[in-house]
């Protein structure tokens, strides 16, 4: 029997039917040869310049075996890699950093007082339906780690340690391992804003 398992639009609309009545509604499609600067700047770049206008953000990559997860998120922080196949995480990173830089820096030369942030990081890992805390050695302790979401609709972490970071390099090298996991990096800009959570979710299957 031969019948649509996929279907798009002809008049062009981004969006394609899985099956019978499954529709999805896309804003981009990249192909395999799209330089991972341009998914940055299509994707990216606007949610983390949000965060310093008190927006939160989520970044998380979906998607079957191979399809490109790793690639497109973690590439570049574990061994020398050219700039062109940096992924998503490494430059969020110093999207963030150099962000806070600019601001203090602008403040600094307009005479203002300078703002200042606290940025820390969780990284925790889902593992058979468990939270497991990556930033303590002992296993015992990620017991009652919990996700929950707050009565303005924020979602925290209840639990997991949270290890404070002042420059991106501090999060590249010791914590290098923990980057194919999940990360939730927390900004808060004491001035202004009570909490600004950026969120990078990779590897989520
Ligand atoms: N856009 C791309 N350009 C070049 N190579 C790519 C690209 N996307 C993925 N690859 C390569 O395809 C392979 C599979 O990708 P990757 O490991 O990122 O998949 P994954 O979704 O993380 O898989 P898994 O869920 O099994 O961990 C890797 O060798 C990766 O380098």
């Amino acid at each position: 029997m031969c019948r649509v398992c996929t279907a798009v639009p002809v008049t062009g609309e981004p969006h394609v039917t899985i099956g019978a009545d499954r529709g999805f509604t896309f804003d981009h499609v990249f192909d395999l040869p799209t330089p991972q600067a341009t998914v940055y700047a299509d994707c990216v770049h606007n949610l983390v310049e949000g965060i310093f206008d008190g927006f939160n953000a989520t970044v998380l990559a979906y998607g079957q075996t191979g399809s490109g997860k790793t690639y497109s998120m973690g590439t570049g922080f574990e061994t020398a890699t050219v700039d062109e196949e940096v992924g998503i995480i490494p430059r969020a990173l110093a999207h963030v950093f150099n962000g806070i830089d600019r601001r203090r820096e602008e403040a600094k030369l307009e005479g203002r007082v300078e703002p200042v942030f606290d940025v820390s990081v969780q990284f925790i890992e889902l593992y058979n339906e468990e939270i497991i805390d990556l930033l303590t050695e002992d296993r015992g302790a990620s017991k009652g780690l919990r996700i929950h979401e707050d009565h303005k609709g924020e979602i925290y972490l209840q639990g997991a340690t949270a290890a404070p970071v002042k420059n991106a390099h501090e999060i590249f090298y010791p914590l290098t391992p923990m980057w194919k996991k999940y990360a939730f990096i927390h900004v808060r800009w004491r001035n202004d804003f009570p909490l600004m959570n950026f969120k990078l979710l990779a590897k989520l299957k």
